[in-house]
């Protein structure tokens, strides 16, 4: 072994840390030949000590503030929230101890100031496990893609609410039984309000972005809808068109009619066709569709959730801030250079799907049409199904303005000839 010993204060010992704790030390050997030094475990911030009688006593506080300030060269962070965890990290590495952190929310908006604290120390910050829990994804996106031009990040990145859409999808049943079957099974937390809202996927659209795009965006950049809304009739609409619904975190690259470049960053319920690569990806499971000009297309899957699985992550950036320390470098500083603004959701460009029950009669298609026509919104396809008295209308847009999208759909939902507006998604994924 070459290097002094790295020592590592944990902050949090729950379904996450707990893991990090028993990795470190059952796997202390092999990490050590890693990292080039010996990773030692040399505190453990807990709320309540004495309800861990697990953990080597010895090394349990309940005072993270005074471990954070003690002779400790890395801080892995499992605690969650923004403060008091903010204020202990940006004091860490105001001090030259590097971070490591799952921490979506706290990066999603405080990682500008995080990352100049770090920078001006000389620090390491690294958080691979905020994103897609165990899957290798913002390391390849910060540096194995740092010669490329990523322009578009695409991707299930919240595993409760890919549970709740694929049991829909393969059941038929709606949002509201199927959230309690999931609560039930233990996927979806007490509150799941962050995870079926889309703040869970919002956070992490924004970490995703800034990363692929050099810019810096926070969770309340990112335009988002959840999955509440989400019905049976739109996952039957979906079926019946070979699609399926995901909800999906979006972050693309925009390029204006005048070469003007911005970030569009959105988290919405989509229809995407079952031949896609996203749509195979069930349960669970998190994968991310990346795009870059030389590379193409790149897809990444795996476990986003679960203490083990996100220990994984935490352990890989703990030996990799830790041999950085033993070499007396550093990782890649962030890179917010390109600094694109983002785009309002109603400029960026997207496409519908809209499902309709109109009156059977002459020139209802004509004057559905013309409302698109009135918002200069072009009509990709139409399918018409008749039935007793009404028809039942499908459209697929072609690209337009998502304000411009959203208008028509409201007035033609105040047209007499309307009976019912059935199903109305975003379709991704395809040309
Ligand atoms: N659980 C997952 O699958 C998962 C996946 C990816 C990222 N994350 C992130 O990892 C972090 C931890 O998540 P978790 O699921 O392990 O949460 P958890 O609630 O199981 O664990 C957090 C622990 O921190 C402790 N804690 C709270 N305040 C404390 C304080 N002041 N001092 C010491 N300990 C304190 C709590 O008692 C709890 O044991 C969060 O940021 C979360 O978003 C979790
Ligand atoms: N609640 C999150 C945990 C992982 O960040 C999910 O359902 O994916
Ligand atoms: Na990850």
């Amino acid at each position: 072994m070459d290097g002094k010993t790295v020592r590592v204060a944990l902050l949090g010992c729950g379904t996450v840390g707990s893991e990090v704790a028993r990795l470190l030390t059952e796997q202390a050997d092999e990490l050590a030949a890693r990292a080039g030094a010996p990773v030692e475990l040399a505190g453990i911030a807990v709320r309540r000590p004495d309800k861990h009688p697990e953990l080597p006593q010895h090394l349990l506080t309940s005072d993270a503030a005074a471990l954070v300030e003690s002779d400790v060269d890395v801080i892995v962070e499992l605690i969650g929230g923004i403060e008091p965890v903010r204020t202990w990290l940006l004091t860490a590495l105001r001090k030259g101890k590097s971070v490591v952190t799952a921490n979506k929310a706290l990066l999603a908006e405080y990682s500008a100031e995080l990352s100049e604290a770090a920078d001006s120390a000389g620090a390491d910050l690294y958080f691979e496990a905020s994103v897609a829990g165990a899957i290798p994804l913002l390391r390849p996106l910060r540096e194995s893609l740092a010669g490329d031009r990523i322009t578009k990040v695409m991707g299930i990145v919240n595993g409760t609410t890919n549970f709740i859409l694929s049991a829909m999808d393969s059941s038929g049943a709606g949002y509201a039984e199927t959230l309690d079957e999931a609560s039930r099974l233990g996927y979806a937390e007490a509150d799941p309000t962050a995870d079926v809202d889309g703040y869970d996927a919002a956070s992490k659209a924004a970490i995703l972005a800034s990363l692929a795009f050099h810019s810096r965006v926070t969770a309340s950049d990112v335009y988002r809808e959840g999955i509440a809304n989400v019905t049976s009739s739109d996952i039957a609409a979906a079926k019946a068109l070979g699609r399926t619904v995901k909800l999906l975190s979006i972050c693309e690259r925009v390029t204006a009619d005048d070469g003007t470049e911005s970030v569009s960053a959105r988290v919405h319920p989509v229809m995407i066709p079952r031949s896609h690569p996203l749509a195979g990806v069930g349960g669970a499971f998190n994968a991310v569709f990346v795009e870059a000009d030389a590379a193409g297309e790149l897809m990444f899957y795996g476990q986003g959730a679960g203490g083990a699985p996100t220990a994984s992550a935490v352990l890989g950036d703990l030996v990799a801030v830790a041999r950085n320390r033993v070499l007396g470098g550093r990782g890649p500083r962030e890179s917010a250079h390109a600094a694109l603004p983002v785009r309002p959701m109603g400029q960026t460009p997207t496409r519908y799907h809209i499902s309709l029950d109109v009156a059977d009669k002459p020139g209802v298609l004509a004057q559905v049409a013309q409302v698109f026509a009135a918002h200069e919104v072009s009509i990709a396809a139409v399918r018409q199904r008749d039935r007793l008295s009404t028809a039942s209308l499908v459209i697929v847009t072609h690209l337009a303005p998502d304000a411009a999208l959203r208008a028509t759909v409201e007035e033609i939902g105040k047209m007499d000839v309307v009976h019912e507006v059935v199903s109305v998604m975003r379709v991704e994924g395809e040309d």
